[in-house]
């Protein structure tokens, strides 16, 4: 009998994975690892994992599973909020679920699971599993949950082969609606357990409150760009190459005070991200102000009035080769090497149609449409069809 050890994080979707693994007739452990320091949550005098773990306790009493917390926080600790810290202090913006997943999931939990004896690590992650051969090989393949509302594939879009190999998404094949049914009709105490956002990380503690732990404040001031400022209709070089038409297309604009007017402050460019609204407390404009960039090393933010400013948006993007990650390895591209795909910059932004351009030194994302708020630090990922086949971070 194969066993697996199932990610019980005290939701409604990993408590259906854990009884629809049972119901397949694997031996299922139940493990709760906790990622959270007391001293790092209680700074909203709240301590959630307590409350979950006993939820996924009570969950592997009623099937009849043995299970056990780990306490990871350290590992979290450095391998997560470390690096939350230092990207925001860098004006990025990082995607701590995907790391997570990479790190932590699939990484030291994995670890764990498998010194159990384990086969497999299973999770209650909307999305499945397929496999090809190819030369004699056989490859893993990340394909997008059925239920195209609650798709998480995204957050799995650094996943290696290594550890797709030895991963189960029991739900994949579910949409929500069916998972809580069989939640209900099991009497799982999680059946009508809200939903966590999909958030490991900003689900538990407010984002704003816990950058402010780390991140001094520093007022500076917030600069409005107006949709007709002259940045927005020099006029173009005459490109000698395709690469340099793609760096210019991926380029940020470099504002400077003198472009804008001073409409407000803010106390840090770092808490800030692209396409941000909240939080900037100015009124009086005709139209909402999006952030359209932020500066840390001058402290400046500059926002634009209305969704459709021009500050927003740009038809490509540039990631590193070191920051190239295929999930199919197969298919990964050379210089020179084109392929047409569809892509996402943010979870649940519906996908679309771009071609990727690999050039010696890293790969432009081109999309056919120009896309609002590309961010640095984030994670753009590419797909063919149903499948997420690689992704990278913006640079
Ligand atoms: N603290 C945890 N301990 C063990 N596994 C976890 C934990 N948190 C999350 N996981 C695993 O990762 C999956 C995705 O986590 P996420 O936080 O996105 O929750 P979710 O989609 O709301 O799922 P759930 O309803 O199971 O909480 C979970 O289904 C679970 O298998």
């Amino acid at each position: 009998m194969k066993r697996v050890v199932v990610g019980l994080s005290g939701g409604v979707d990993s408590s259906v994975a854990a009884y629809l693994l049972k119901e397949q007739g694997y031996e299922v452990i139940g493990l709760f690892m906790k990622n959270w320091h007391d001293d790092t949550v209680t700074i909203s005098n709240e301590c959630p994992w307590l409350e979950d773990s006993n939820d996924a306790l009570l969950v592997a009493e009623k099937l009849g599973i043995p299970f056990q917390t780990v306490d990871l926080s350290e590992q979290y600790k450095e391998r997560i909020v470390d690096y939350m810290f230092n990207e925001y202090e860098n004006g990025r913006t990082p995607n701590p679920d995907v790391l997570c997943n990479r790190e932590i999931k699939f990484d030291v939990f994995m670890k764990i699971a498998l010194s159990l004896g384990a086969d497999y690590v299973a999770t209650g992650h909307y999305c499945r599993k397929g496999t090809l051969e190819k030369d004699g090989k056989e490859i893993y393949q990340l394909l997008a949950g059925v239920d195209g509302n609650k798709d998480q594939s995204y957050f799995l879009c650094q996943l290696s082969q290594e550890q797709l190999s030895k991963a189960l998404f029991p739900i994949g094949e579910l949409t929500k609606p069916q998972v809580r049914e069989i939640a209900a009709q099991m009497e799982l105490v999680t059946a009508e357990k809200k939903d966590s956002q999909g958030l490991c990380f900003i689900g538990k503690v407010r984002l704003p409150e816990f950058l402010q732990q780390q991140l001094q404040p520093k007022e500076g001031l917030i600069y409005e760009i107006a949709a007709d400022n002259p940045v927005y209709t020099e006029e173009k070089p005459q490109f000698s190459s395709l690469e340099e038409q793609l760096a210019y297309e991926a380029k940020n604009i470099a504002y400077s005070p003198e472009t804008g007017k001073v409409v407000g402050k803010h106390q840090g460019a770092h808490y800030y991200t692209i396409g941000q609204r909240k939080g900037l407390n100015v009124g009086g404009t005709k139209e909402p102000l999006f952030i359209i960039a932020t500066d840390v090393k001058s402290n400046a933010i500059y926002t634009g009035q209305g969704h459709n400013h021009p500050g927003l948006f740009k038809k490509a993007l540039f990631v590193k080769n070191t920051e190239v990650h295929w999930i199919r390895e197969d298919l990964a591209l050379k210089p020179g090497e084109t392929l047409d795909i569809m892509a996402r910059i943010r979870y649940r932004q519906p996908l679309q149609k771009a071609r990727l351009h690999q050039f010696e030194n890293g790969l432009y994302v081109a999309f056919e449409e120009p896309q609002s708020a590309i961010t640095e630090g984030q994670f753009v990922s590419w797909h063919l069809e149903d499948e997420l086949v690689g992704s990278g971070v913006i640079s």
